[in-house]
Parts: C-alpha cells; sequence; structure tokens
C-alpha cells in the first residue's frame, strides 16, 4: 500500500493542479508495489499512469512538459541531454548506498538552506564498481529525484575527437556545468582520471587531468556532478580528495538478487517461485545481468503467447547469463 506521505504528495498535487508531480508520485508508489512483489498491481498503475498522461496531453496543449534543455553547438557533441523519470525506488542497493544517496538528495533539496549557513551541499560524487551496478541508474535517479535534466559527457569526443583541445572543450563543459543546473555524469571517467605513469602517461591526458582536478576545485556551482569508473585502482590518487563522496558499488547478494527480480519481473506472474534456489543460480551476476535474464524470459514466454514465468524458465535464462559472463573472462579482450 502506498504510504500515508505517498498519499498526501498525490492529495496536495492534484489540489496544486501539478500534473508532473502527482504523476512522480504514482510512479513511485507503482515501483514501491513492484518491490513488493505485487506486480500485478504495479502493472495496473503504470499502465493507468501512462493512459492519464496521453489523455492530459490530448486534452490540455499548454500543459506540455517543460521542453528539454539541449546543448547548443558545439555541445552538442560534448553533452547528451535528458529528463530522466526515474526514482531511488527503482535501484536495488545496500542500505549504506542508499543513505549515502537519500543524503544526497535531501541536501540538494535544501540547498539555499545549507548555504546560507555557509556551507556547501553534496554535490561531487564519485561512483566506484563492477560494471552492470547501477552507476549510471544513480545519474539518472538523482536527476530524476531533483527534477534537473542529466547531461552525460561524452568522454569519447572530449578526448579522443579534439585530443589537441581537450582542455578547452572541457572548460566549456564546466561553463555548462555553472550556467545550466543539472546532473553531469562523466562516465568511464577513468579515462581522464588514469593514474599519472599508470596506463596514459601522455602528456595530453596528464594537462586534461589536471585541469579536470582545477575545474573540479574551482566549480562553486549548483549543479551535481558525477563521475564513475570500474578501475578505480587506476585513478589518481589526487583525485578521491576532491570529491564530496566516493560512493562504492557491489554485485548484489541474495536477498538483492530477489529483490532485483521481482522488481524486473513487474506485471509480469511467475508461478510458485522458488526465490533462494533462483538466488543461489544467480550469484555472482550484476544487477544488470538479472535484468537482461528476466528480460528474456519474458520475451520468450511473450513470443510463445504465455502470460507467466515458471522458475525453471528463469532459471535457465540465468544459467546462461552465468555461461556468458564466465566465457567472457576467457576472451582474449578481457
Ligand atoms: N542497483 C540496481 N538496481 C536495479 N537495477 C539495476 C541496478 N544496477 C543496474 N540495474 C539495471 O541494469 C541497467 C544497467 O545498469 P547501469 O548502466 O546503471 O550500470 P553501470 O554500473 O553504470 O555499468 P557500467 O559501469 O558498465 O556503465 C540499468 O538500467 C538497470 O536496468
Amino acid at each position: 500500500m502506498a504510504s500515508a506521505d505517498q498519499l498526501k504528495a498525490l492529495l496536495k498535487s492534484h489540489i496544486d493542479g501539478d500534473d508532473g508531480h502527482f504523476y512522480a508520485v504514482a510512479m513511485q508508489v507503482a515501483a514501491h508495489e513492484a518491490k513488493l512483489g505485487h506486480g500485478k498491481l504495479a502493472e495496473d498503475l503504470r499502465s493507468m499512469i501512462d493512459a492519464g498522461k496521453v489523455h492530459r496531453s490530448a486534452v490540455s496543449i499548454e500543459k506540455r512538459p517543460t521542453p528539454i534543455i539541449q546543448p547548443r553547438g558545439e555541445m552538442t557533441t560534448l553533452l547528451d541531454a535528458s529528463y530522466p523519470k526515474a526514482r531511488l525506488a527503482e535501484i536495488v542497493l545496500d542500505i549504506t548506498t542508499e543513505e549515502h544517496l537519500q543524503r544526497i538528495i535531501k541536501e540538494q533539496r535544501h540547498f539555499a538552506k545549507i548555504q546560507a549557513h555557509g556551507l556547501s551541499p553534496r554535490r561531487k560524487i564519485l561512483l566506484v564498481g563492477p560494471p552492470g551496478t547501477g552507476k549510471t541508474l544513480t545519474a539518472s535517479v538523482l536527476a530524476g529525484e531533483l527534477g534537473i535534466p542529466l547531461f552525460v559527457v561524452r568522454l569519447d569526443a572530449l578526448i579522443t575527437k579534439f585530443m589537441g583541445e581537450t582542455a578547452a572543450k572541457l572548460r566549456q563543459v564546466f561553463d555548462s556545468i555553472a550556467s545550466v543546473r543539472g546532473v553531469y555524469f562523466f562516465d568511464e571517467f577513468d579515462a581522464i582520471g588514469a593514474q599519472r605513469g599508470f596506463v596514459n602517461d601522455v602528456g595530453e591526458i596528464r594537462r586534461v587531468l589536471n585541469s579536470f582536478l582545477q575545474m573540479l576545485e574551482r566549480d562553486e556551482s549548483n549543479s551535481v556532478i558525477i563521475a564513475a569508473t570500474n578501475h578505480p585502482q587506476a585513478l589518481d590518487y589526487a583525485l578521491f580528495r576532491r570529491f564530496d563522496d566516493v560512493i562504492e558499488y557491489g554485485l548484489p547478494n541474495r536477498t538483492q538478487i530477489i529483490e532485483v527480480l521481482k522488481f524486473k519481473l513487474s506485471g509480469f506472474k511467475i508461478v510458485k517461485p522458488v526465490w533462494a534456489s533462483l538466488a543461489e543460480i544467480a550469484e555472482g551476476l550484476s544487477h544488470a545481468e538479472l535484468t537482461r535474464a528476466v528480460q528474456d524470459a519474458i520475451k520468450d514466454a511473450v513470443i510463445h503467447d504465455r502470460n507467466t514465468l515458471t522458475s525453471a524458465d528463469l532459471k535457465k535464462m540465468l544459467r546462461e547469463r552465468q555461461i556468458m559472463k564466465q566465457r567472457k573472462i576467457f576472451t582474449p579482450e578481457t
């Protein structure tokens, strides 16, 4: 069931005529129900929300959502902009990480109050951990929770394409950080954050890293800057203390595996699931791999005109993922 706070928020946004907030809270309720394993209810709620949105946009042209701020000129090659709807309830994390994210969101929501006391809210965050554990999703969740745009910084364009002028491009990104409030996400950050002499001991990369460190330090904007890496050991030690927070992500434990499976199944019924044995089979897989296994099982059922899954269906896909994972370890490129 929706919490008392969610019911109050729903009612308030209805009274205020704030459609965006109304649907955001309704999505939270749906996500919460899915997390509790009430897949059918979650699916019904989501269908109602989608239908409601279509109806609203048809009858109320002036209430269209605010257009997305799109980067202009050269910035289009450096930043990918979006307005994610992701919510904290959609991401499965250990309690410490969840509390970390809650604190960032809370401090951001009370930005002005904190600044009025001469303090600075957390907003320069480093995320470290294996692939597929939710680092990118976290950037979306923070943007979604704060209702601000997400700008993904395209490091490939920043470093490879504009090698000779990378620092100048980085300056432009930081100008945007200062002028347009958003969550700015530097994925695969090790590409510029690599330890001096570790991988890319090229003068250019080193200069870029130094520029980045200076710009990060000087930045006093109200944007959130998130850097993510799968290879924290490759990062220059000097980087760590430039961030307000370093958050570690890890592979899900058995309880979290079950949580991910239930959440990703949302809306699709599984007959008499044996969660403990599913979790055993799935151990070692990332959140992203679990997600793909569930999606594969659902697709297979849909193709064969079935509207339910069995534990055996899911086990098959989880085993496939394990095999793929093992094979990857032994491929020459890894
Ligand atoms: N902690 C999580 N909880 C729920 N779903 C998750 C989680 N982590 C990953 N997923 C699912 O896997 C997808 C891919 O994950 P994501 O891109 O966030 O991983 P990542 O850590 O950024 O990986 P990479 O380091 O490879 O970029 C997400 O869109 C989501 O569907």
